[in-house]
């Protein structure tokens, strides 16, 4: 490191804002056109940030706007010890032990920046600023004039004054840092986007870094985390709840979202260098798809359902999948409970007839829930919550599902899903999208219901045989019906919906909407991210779908080696042959296994040999290896 320096801008680099407009903010609260003199401020600044008009031009101009003084001051300082870069705040520790390679290089003022930077560590004979100038009440009137820093080029005299020898890196967010490396002052010029992109001066750099982490990171230097977490790039589809979307972006990662899903090419076309996907029930991810992504390491399905991820195939490549799997269930079950309601009484048909005009008051066929017999085919987490409700509103609860299940209430088990079938006066079908549930339902299955049966399914669309369900509509044998499930959905809302049961008004069709309610797709957005954050930061494979499940604890001090592979004998051994020898130290190590692939964590001393992680990858059957800290 003696031989590499730092050349460091404070606003909007160091900070996330700029010191000038805040102190403006502060010292104009009071004033009559305070926005249109903030306003005018900070556009004064953006134009000296984009090189439009000369740094002293813009510093003047600011400085006679402000209408400062030294309370104000002290009042921003406050406010800008908030506002330290993320990416600075993380790497405190780097600062600190290597502040003698550190400068603070700004046109702005030292009076506002030291205070801040020197919590860091950053030496004061490091910061090179303006300074104001005061009257005697203490009221800024103007700026030191002698300082370089006021002039235009001010940054390059200052660094060719240090005379710096060895790699200097200029790192900043406008054209006055580029000019240092114009200049020849700096080797390097790094433009920082991590608060703010500006386009003008990313085309002048030698390089753009999203963070401070990704500087450390490119040159291989101490970092406070193993990988810039903006390298990670996320896709999200289908709508995924705002909350979520926040969760991702607040932990640093670059985040994409559409509103629709993608088909299988597309897909694979834009998923090659994602490191984490996010879909809800109609993005496909097939065996194409999972080939297709290079970088992926985690999928988060923001449902309940994972049948639309070929699991099996995600395991074998070391994708975990998370999904939600509690947050929509007493969505689902309320939808349930009404359209039992409606379809009882006829509702949905006279709802029709009315908008056509016509008055059929008549109770023929319409009848209570009290008393009558709900059948539930799946008795999970959905079946069994609607089992409570229905029962405590008057209902008769049987259910039969395909492994033992304790009942609730007074709720009775069928043996056989034919007993279960005939006994129902409604029944409701809640089980898994495995392959193997395909049509439970047809012909067969409803000749054995009773006639006027209410028939619901709100589980997913391919466990019905639609075309039988049509001709026992046509039969008059069914009541009424609600279907929000289809083996086809439609990929996004501009999409027609095609379907055979489209046209009988006494049948409820809805979008796959079960479980959209504002509170559940909060919870399932927020439930899926944190999981997903979870894994990539720390290895927890807390309620995978897919992977052992182990709960790790909070890193401390450690280094975590983290070792997926497939599930074949004598791969734990190998893994310590290797931390043996590279002498490392192992502090807590974890294992599970499940039929396909095992998982190793290796909490480690960080003092180890450099070549660990890749001496791990190459244990025969490893699939996925990292290290993180
Ligand atoms: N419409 C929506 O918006 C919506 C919302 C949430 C969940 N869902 C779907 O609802 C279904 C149930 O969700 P859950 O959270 O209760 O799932 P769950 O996994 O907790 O329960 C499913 C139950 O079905 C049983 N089962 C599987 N196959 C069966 C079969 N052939 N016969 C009888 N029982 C069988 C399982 O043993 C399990 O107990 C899932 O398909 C899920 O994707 C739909
Ligand atoms: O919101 C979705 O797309 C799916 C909802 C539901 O089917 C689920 O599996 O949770």
């Amino acid at each position: 490191m003696n031989n590499k320096y730092f050349i460091i801008d404070f606003d909007s680099t160091f900070v996330q804002v700029e010191a000038m407009d805040e102190l403006a903010v502060i010292a104009l609260a009071n004033h009559p056109d305070s926005e249109k003199v903030i306003e005018e401020i900070r556009s004064i600044t953006n134009l000296g940030m984009e090189g439009k008009i000369s740094l002293s031009e813009s510093l003047n101009k600011r400085v006679q706007l402000l209408g400062a003084n030294k309370k104000h001051i002290e009042q921003v300082i406050t406010l800008l010890k908030t506002k330290v870069t993320q990416s600075f705040k993380r790497n405190s520790e780097f600062l600190k032990n290597h502040a003698s390679n550190i400068y603070i290089v700004s046109s702005g003022f030292k009076e506002c920046i030291l205070p801040v930077v020197k919590e860091f560590g950053i030496l004061e004979n490091h910061v090179y600023a303006n300074t104001f100038t005061y009257d005697e009440n203490g009221n800024v009137n103007g700026l030191d004039t002698t300082n370089p820093l006021s002039q235009d080029k001010g940054k390059v005299s200052v660094v060719k004054n240090l005379a710096l020898t060895g790699d200097v890196w200029a790192i900043g967010d406008g054209i006055t840092d580029y000019e240092i490396r114009e200049a020849g002052a700096a080797s390097l010029f790094y433009a920082f986007t991590e608060n703010i992109t500006r386009e003008a001066v990313i085309a002048k750099a030698d390089a753009e870094i999203k963070s401070f982490d990704e500087l450390l990171y490119i040159h291989e230097l101490p970092r406070a985390i193993s990988y810039p977490r903006n390298r990670i790039k996320i896709l999200l589809l289908e709508n995924v709840h705002p909350n979520g979307i926040k969760l991702l972006q607040d932990e640093g990662y670059t985040v994409e979202c559409m509103k629709g899903s993608l088909g299988e090419d597309e897909l694979c076309e834009k998923i090659k260098d994602v490191s984490i996907l996010g879909i809800r029930s109609k993005t496909m991810v097939t065996k194409k798809v999972l080939d297709a992504a290079e970088r992926l390491i985690s999928i988060g399905a923001f449902c309940i359902g994972t049948n639309q991820i070929d699991l099996d195939y995600a395991t074998k490549k070391g994708v975990c999948v998370f999904n939600a799997p509690y947050s929509n269930t007493r969505s689902v079950v309320e939808m349930v409970i009404g359209e039992i309601i409606m379809l009882m009484r006829k509702v949905v048909s006279k709802n029709t007839k009315m908008h056509k005009g016509v008055w059929d008051k008549s109770a023929d066929n319409c009848y209570e829930l009290r008393g009558k017999k709900l059948g539930i085919v799946g008795y999970g987490n959905i079946g069994s919550q609607l089992s409570v409700l229905a029962e405590s509103l008057g209902m008769q609860v049987y259910y039969y599902d395909v492994i033992e299940k304790l009942q609730l209430g007074n709720a009775k088990k069928c043996d056989t899903l034919d007993e279960l079938l005939s006994i129902a006066d409604v029944v409701t079908l809640h089980v898994d999208g495995r392959k193997s549930n395909a049509n439970i339902i047809g012909e067969y299955e409803f000749g054995l219901m009773k006639d006027k049966v209410i028939f619901i399914n709100l589980s997913r669309g391919h466990v019905v045989d639609i075309d039988a369900m049509v001709k026992v509509l046509q039969s008059g044998k069914i009541l009424g019906a609600a279907v929000d499930v289809f083996p086809y959905e439609p990929k996004n809302n501009q999409e027609e919906f095609i379907n055979p049961l489209r046209g009988f008004d006494n049948v409820i069709l809805s979008p796959h909407i079960g479980g959209s309610t504002e509170e559940a797709q909060l919870n399932i957005g927020e439930f899926v991210a944190r999981r997903m954050i979870n894994y990539v930061n720390t290895g927890d494979t807390t309620q995978s779908v897919n992977l052992p499940n182990i709960q790790l604890p909070e890193l401390k001090q450690a280094h975590r080696l983290i070792h997926l592979h497939s599930n074949v004998p004598g791969i734990l051994a190998q893994i310590n042959q290797v931390l043996a020898n590279h002498s490392a130290n192992v502090l807590g190590q974890y294992l599970k296994t499940n039929e396909l692939v095992g998982y190793v964590i290796s909490d480690i001393n960080v003092e180890y040999g450099k070549n660990v992680l890749n001496d791990l990858k190459k244990i025969p059957g490893t699939i996925r290896a990292r290290v993180l800290y």
